[in-house]
């Protein structure tokens, strides 16, 4: 059992985790000022906006095993959280990061290296890739649901598990979305946004 020493917004996590996310905030802001990783609106929000809501998709599966593959990472969100709080919390999650666009992929592979991660970078887009057998599969800011669906499909496990924040038009997403699919669903209210939610979706198949 890991000793709590540090909070994140109000998340326990041990002195590793608090000081990887610390120099990962660092890369994240030396690296915005050169290429378009987060909003430049969000900048000065990074723990709140970017990492606290990166951590509350982890705590979302709390019995997450095997592979965790993570769709359109962009900067890490959530998937290079993700990678930082297994390496005391869940060491033996696997985890794949997906990220299409190189100069973000090469980002990411430099935090991997810098903070000593075992993760796989796959620089390719989603639709190219074989089929990557995820337990667990997310993906914030990427499409609609119809189309998350989609991928989903293709890269998760059989038992699998997607999760996915959703904001305040989710309710809507959902329900474009059954009319395609079929699938089991739970919400859970999102701890960084009033109206937003984290989406956990099981047992895809089309309609
Ligand atoms: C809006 S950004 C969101 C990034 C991150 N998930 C976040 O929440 O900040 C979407 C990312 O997905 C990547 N992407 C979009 N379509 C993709 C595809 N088909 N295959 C791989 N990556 C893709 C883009 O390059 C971009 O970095």
């Amino acid at each position: 059992m890991t000793a709590i020493h540090c909070q994140i917004r109000g998340r326990d996590v041990s002195r590793e985790t608090f000081e990887r996310l610390r120099r990962y905030e660092d890369l994240l802001r030396k690296w915005t000022s050169r290429i378009n990783l987060i909003g430049r609106s969000t900048i000065t929000e990074i723990q709140e906006r970017h990492i606290r809501d990166s951590i509350q998709v982890f705590d979302s599966v709390p019995d997450a095993t095997g592979n965790w593959v993570d769709l359109g990472s962009g900067a890490g969100l959530p998937g290079m959280i993700v990678a930082i709080l297994a390496v005391d919390e869940r060491p033996d999650l696997k985890v794949t990061l997906v990220e299409a666009d190189l100069r973000k992929s090469a980002f990411l592979a430099t935090v991997a290296r810098e903070l000593g991660l075992d993760l796989r970078i796959e620089a390719q887009r989603i639709e190219n890739i074989a089929p990557l057998g995820a337990d667990v599969l997310s993906a914030r800011a990427l499409a609609p649901l119809p189309k998350l669906l989609e991928f989903a499909q293709r890269h998760m496990a059989p038992d699998g598990v997607a999760v996915f924040p959703k904001g305040a038009r989710w309710q809507e997403e959902l329900r474009q979305a059954l009319e395609k699919w079929r699938f089991s669903y739970q919400n859970q209210p999102s701890v960084t946004e009033p109206d937003a939610t984290i989406l956990k979706i099981g047992g895809i198949s089309r309609v």
